[in-house]
């Protein structure tokens, strides 16, 4: 059963996505991310590896894309909240961002 991140579990786990470009949201338990690449083929490509990620974790990003720009927000929908299955796609979320122009 997902739960929410504990206060203490947040330090440890939150801590690198911020590092590398991920704030919380404002009003939300949720974390988000604007990811700029070289161009809108590169965008979609990208947003296809995530989107069979997403799949296979059964974790899904509200996300948006308006040309080579893809702004992600994650959150678990189940807990109203931010769960590991977040850090864990932000994480593989960085991991195939293969640096554009952000
Ligand atoms: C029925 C299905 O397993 C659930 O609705 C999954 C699908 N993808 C999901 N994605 C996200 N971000 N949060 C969820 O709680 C969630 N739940």
């Amino acid at each position: 059963m997902t739960e929410k991140l504990s206060e203490e579990t947040r330090k440890t786990v939150l801590k690198p996505l911020f590092d590398t470009g991920w704030a919380m949201v404002d009003g939300r338990d949720a974390i988000h991310k604007t990811y700029v690449f070289d161009n809108f083929v590169s965008a979609f490509g990208w947003m296809t590896q995530v989107a069979i990620w997403a799949e296979k974790w059964d974790h899904h990003p509200e996300w948006d894309n308006i040309y080579k720009t893809v702004n992600v927000t994650l959150t678990t929908h189940d807990v109203d909240g931010l769960s590991a299955l977040d850090a864990k796609l932000a994480r593989k979320m960085d991991g195939l961002f293969g640096g554009g122009a952000a």
